[in-house]
């Protein structure tokens, strides 16, 4: 379990009575979950329970699905990300993401941290650089590929290429890194390096992680969130999910009666 104190924090995002659809069809039914400020929130549950419907519904990916809308409320810092004010290209910024598969472009591995910087508008090649080294160090990359940052991304491991989309997302600052699956295409040494990674990265970001792995939600996380069939059953401190849940059905999911 992680060290840090589960006890009360600021919040710094927070959906309420949150329901995601797809079309017709409800995939997530009326969930309030904060996710406070430097902690990392884990999202558990069965396959189809809708935890990836609701992280991405944090930063408004799924407004690219077509069909999907949302009821209720969410929260960044007290304002809702949904209000016409809001830019969801800066949201975006805001609240990062970070996908199951790493997805790095075919450029070099400088190009693949520096793209979101150019496209945000940074033009000082000086600057540029500074920051691509401040995420690599951030994404725990830097000393396996400062000697080859004009290498092609796609020639890293799979780990190190998940580890270059985490600098990727750093890049450009976020508040908030939402992650789905971020370790479940490695072997176990890229799964380690990505889970104490997630440890030091909680100091300067919010995370939220999507896992199908219950030994990685207990070993990462502050909080854990458990999911059924669209329903958020259960939050709370991690350890209490693990060892002393409230609802029975929790206590069957973690125990692996079912999953
Ligand atoms: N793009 C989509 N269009 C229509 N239905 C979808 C779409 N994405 C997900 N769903 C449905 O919404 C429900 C929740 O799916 P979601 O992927 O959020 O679950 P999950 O808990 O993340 O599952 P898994 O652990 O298998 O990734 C499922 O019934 C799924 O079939």
């Amino acid at each position: 379990m992680s060290l840090s104190p589960a006890g009360p924090s600021r919040i710094k995002m927070e959906a309420r009575e949150l329901s995601l659809l797809y079309g017709p069809k409800v995939a997530v039914k009326s969930v309030s979950l904060s996710l406070p400020e430097h902690q990392v929130t884990a999202l558990i549950g069965p396959s189809g329970c809708g935890k990836s419907t609701f992280l991405r519904s944090l930063n408004r990916m799924n407004d690219l699905i077509p069909g999907a809308s949302h009821q209720g409320t969410v929260l960044l810092e007290g304002t809702s990300i949904h209000d016409r004010n809001v830019d969801v290209v800066d949201l975006r910024r805001r609240v990062g993401m970070v996908f199951q598969k790493s997805n790095p472009f075919p450029k070099t591995i400088f190009e693949n941290v520096a793209y979101g910087l150019r496209v945000g508008g940074m033009k000082d090649k000086a600057d540029i650089a500074a920051r691509v080294e401040r995420s690599l160090k951030g994404a725990a990359l830097w000393d396996e590929v400062k000697d080859r940052l004009n290498d092609s991304a796609l020639g890293l491991s799979g780990g190190q290429q998940q580890r270059l989309c985490i600098a990727r997302a750093l890049a450009v600052e976020p508040e908030v890194l939402l992650m789905d699956e971020p370790a479940s295409a490695l072997d176990p040494i890229a799964t380690a390096k990505i889970e104490e990674l997630i440890h030091e990265l909680k100091d300067r970001y919010t995370i939220a992680i999507v896992t199908h792995n219950m030994q990685q939600a207990a070993r990462v996380s502050d909080r854990t969130a458990f999911f059924y069939m669209g329903e958020l059953v259960e939050c709370g401190p991690t350890e209490q999910i693990f060892t002393n849940p409230r609802e029975k059905r929790t206590e069957d999911y973690v125990t692996g009666k079912f999953g």
